[in-house]
């Protein structure tokens, strides 16, 4: 035991009989102010799609009974995963610091229960997926369903395959609540099996994947989405969103209706944002395969405890108005953003007043995600090294942090609105904790919400009323009872000290004091708990929160300065960034550089001229207001749809937003046109329009532009230039009546479409951007960013194969 005071610690001996000591984990990467706790954070990157494995010898997974007494040298081999690079195996007979803490923490009723949960956590990972929901996707998914019918719902007709060693493969499991399905087999059986039935089913999924018809996802990681019900007019914020698993589902929601807002986008958007300027290119990347859904959509890179609220003017500082820009400029800010119809119904004043009750401006965000970083255990069938390397430590250098963000969270969300705190975490500390502390600091502005009607079917627990801070030092566990305890046990080192928080410990629970008063505790239990017996998936834990008046504000001072804003953690409410637009640190602010600005007048004109040709006019004027580009020779010309405008540009303080990415490229400016912006028609390329249209925003434009421009073509010519991506097709090869009228055409992009003459499904083919060349012929010309080279051919051949189901059908 040492020189430390136990007094106040608990202290229980390491149950361990050989097994190393746990490793230090690696530092902390970002802000969670832990002093010397090292922080742990995992990245759920549940991207189940990354088939990067290469071994072969597939682990079966099967609904794992309780393990029988093991022999004393035994070891427990766990599932292979993509990343094979730790060592697999445990002693059987050492018991980790993950299974001691747990167990104190009495996560699980009874002895029954954990040996359920040890098995399931040591299996691995049946395959899970969903369904795209969005309109566009519709009749694709009606194919892919039809033609995965065998393989999804099998008969007596079909026996069921068997894993290369023998097993049979429990059926697949339809999941309604998320429109998803879990497969009886894993990733790497999946992936590697000799069976014909699974290796069909793998073909099936790699195929519809690609098309963005199927998502492969974790089914917890589909639990923030589905419980915030996204509805097409949303404004949704993802604040820690890389790599986007719930970016894309969220996305996908808002789509779900087809296009119902101005211009024919959804009149809502998503913000999906994200600490790490590197992951949020990834979300880039991943988000671009959703193609034009794109255009509701803007990436961002900000620490989430400080993201901007949309509705506070720049020009505002603590106590007043930046010097030298002063009231008129807010009152200009405010002007001009409620003329460009800014985001809100907020009162626009920076700071609580008297006139709005004393409360802050409220934010601009209809659902909010607040997927925070974590300790990540509920991963571990994903990630096995966690058994190893895993320290309770991780999960308290992480506590503050997510506070900050939630409470941020709050800040951002519409009066109305939800949000949902998740982890991929079983730790009381990073969850309960942090909702009841979240509680507590908003008052009566949020409401904890039973959460359990919106994901009917999905077996969950209720969350925890009571758990306990544990540490472990020197292989010892040891148990803090109180705040105050562990600041005066000097035995504890500095760093240690200063890592906790006093709302680490649970809340006063409702019930009635020795004095008689009644005291009610927060409802935690309406917290949703996931744990990996319930259900065969990872473990989980999500709160869904709605805010029913704005934030209380600070009392003001005789300074001006409110005494919160001084108050730890106070900086969650009010953001740091109110220095913003004058002096930071006494430095002035650099200019920002992640603007969308405007395309100039002469590029909109000339773009109006070409496209609106044929009764156009007037639509190609109405998508001019959301046309931007970000660079002076404006290279590229990308639409923000009007939802994802009001945030990103038109909002009063967008100009603090970071903005990595938004919209859909429409147009990109020809590498053999130089100089100026637009130059109307003719000039450059062989005489084509300096710029060429994009295959994203060819379904944009479709919905804008004129007849001047547009080929409309029977199913076979379709096919004619689908099948060969990037070869030039005479037009001769085509009917007369399309052929005549390109050659009536100036060279340049056109919009080709299917003429539709039967009953064929409505989203066969999407309008396509086809270039016709000055020697008279047609070609399909996709470009794709880094990462999805393979793409093109892949959405051609859907494109082919829905033509060619349609012709069966007897439609085009
Ligand atoms: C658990 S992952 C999010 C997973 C994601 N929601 C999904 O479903 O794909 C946490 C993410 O938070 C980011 N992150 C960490 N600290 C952050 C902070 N202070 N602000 C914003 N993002 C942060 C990390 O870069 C990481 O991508």
């Amino acid at each position: 035991m040492g020189k430390r005071n136990r007094s106040r610690a608990m202290v229980l001996a390491r149950k361990r009989r050989g097994g190393a000591p746990a490793k230090p984990a690696a530092g902390a990467k970002d802000g969670g102010d832990a002093g010397a706790i090292p922080n742990k954070i995992t990245f759920d990157d549940d991207d189940d799609d990354d088939d990067d494995d290469d071994d072969g010898d597939g682990d079966v997974r099967e609904v794992p009974p309780p393990p029988p007494p093991r022999a004393p040298d035994e070891k427990i081999v766990l599932p292979r995963t993509s990343a094979p690079w730790f060592s697999r195996t445990l002693s059987a007979r050492s018991t980790t610091h993950f299974e001691e803490y747990y167990r104190r923490q009495n996560i699980l009723a009874d002895e029954r229960e954990w040996s359920a949960f040890l098995a399931h956590l040591r299996a691995p990972l049946p395959v899970t997926f969903r369904m795209s929901i969005m309109a566009s996707h519709r009749a694709g998914v009606e194919e892919a369903l039809r033609e995965g019918k065998r393989l999804l719902t099998p008969g007596a007709e079909n026996p069921r395959p068997r894993t290369d060693d023998g097993r049979v493969v429990p059926p697949p499991r339809r999941l309604d609540w998320c429109d998803g399905w879990q497969l009886g087999v894993d990733k790497m059986t999946l992936k590697y099996s000799r069976d014909a039935t699974l290796r069909e089913t793998q073909r099936w999924l790699v195929k519809h994947n690609s098309t963005g018809v199927l998502t492969r996802q974790a089914v917890d990681s589909m639990v923030p989405a589905a419980i915030l019900g996204v509805e097409p007019h949303h404004a949704v914020l993802d604040l820690c969103a890389s790599p986007g698993s719930k970016t894309t589902q969220c996305l996908e929601a808002l789509h779900a209706g087809g296009e119902t807002g101005g211009g024919g986008a959804p009149a809502g958007c998503v913000a999906a944002n994200d600490i790490d300027p590197r992951r949020c290119y990834f979300l880039v990347r991943r988000c671009a395969a959703l193609g034009a859904a794109t255009q509701a959509l803007m990436v961002t890179n900000h620490h989430a405890q400080w993201f901007p609220n949309g509705n506070v003017p720049l020009t505002t500082v603590a106590g007043g108005t930046t010097p030298g820009r002063g009231r008129d400029a807010i009152a200009k800010a405010i002007a001009k953003a409620k003329a460009n119809g800014a985001p809100g119904s907020a009162p626009l004043a920076p700071f609580a007043t008297r006139e709005d009750g004393g409360r802050y401006p409220e934010g601009s965000f209809d659902r909010i995600i607040c997927d925070v970083p974590c300790s990540g255990d509920g991963t571990l069938r994903k990630n096995p090294q966690i058994w190893s390397e895993w320290r309770p430590e991780f999960a308290m250098g992480l506590h503050a942090l997510q506070l900050r963000i939630a409470q941020r969270g709050v800040a951002l969300l519409k009066v109305g609105g939800y949000m949902v705190y998740s982890t991929c975490s079983f730790n009381p500390v990073e969850n309960e904790a942090v909702v009841a502390e979240l509680l507590r600091r908003c008052g009566d502005a949020i409401e904890l919400v039973d959460a359990s009607d919106r994901v009917k079917g999905l077996r969950r627990r209720e969350g925890m009323t009571t758990w306990k801070v544990i540490t472990t030092v020197d292989d010892e566990i040891l148990e803090h009872a109180s705040y105050e305890d562990c600041q005066r046990d000097a035995s504890l080192g500095v760093g240690l000290r200063r890592a906790f928080r006093p709302s680490m410990w649970p809340p006063v629970a409702s019930g009635v004091t020795r004095l008689g008063v009644r005291v009610r505790g927060p409802p935690l239990r309406r917290c949703v708990r996931l744990v990996p017996q319930d259900g065969d998936m990872g473990g989980f834990f999500a709160a869904l929160i709605r805010k029913v008046k704005p934030l209380r504000g600070p009392s003001p001072t005789s300074e001006g300065v409110s005494t919160a804003m001084k108050a730890p953690g106070a900086s969650a409410i009010v953001p740091r960034a109110m220095a913003i637009g004058g002096l930071v640190g006494g430095v002035p602010r650099p200019p920002l550089e992640h603007r969308y600005v405007p395309a100039p007048e002469e590029v909109l004109d000339a773009l109006t001229r070409e496209w609106g040709g044929g009764g156009g006019g007037d639509a190609m004027r109405e998508m001019c207001a959301c046309l931007f580009t970000r660079s002076t020779s404006c290279r590229r010309v990308t639409y923000l749809s009007p939802g994802i405008k009001k945030m990103c540009v038109d909002a009063i303080g967008a100009e603090r937003l970071k903005c990595v990415w938004s919209g859909v490229r429409v147009w990109e400016k020809r590498d053999d046109v130089r100089g100026g912006g637009g130059g109307g028609g003719g000039g450059g390329g062989g005489g084509a329009f300096p710029y060429r249209l994009t295959k994203e925003g060819a379904v944009v434009l479709a919905r804008h532009a004129g007849d001047a421009r547009r080929l409309l073509m029977p199913a076979r010519d379709v096919k004619q230039l689908l099948r060969d991506l990037g070869a030039d097709v005479p037009l001769k090869a085509f009917t007369p009546a399309v052929a005549n009228a390109a050659r009536a055409m100036t060279p340049g992009s056109v919009l080709c479409e299917l003429k539709k003459v039967g009953g064929g499904s409505d989203d066969a083919c999407p309008p396509l951007a086809v270039e016709l060349t000055p020697e008279g012929t047609l070609r399909v010309e996709w470009r794709y960013r880094k990462g999805l080279e393979g793409a093109p051919k892949a959405a051609a051949a859907a494109i082919l194969r829905k033509l060619d189901a349609n012709s069966r059908d007897g439609g085009y």
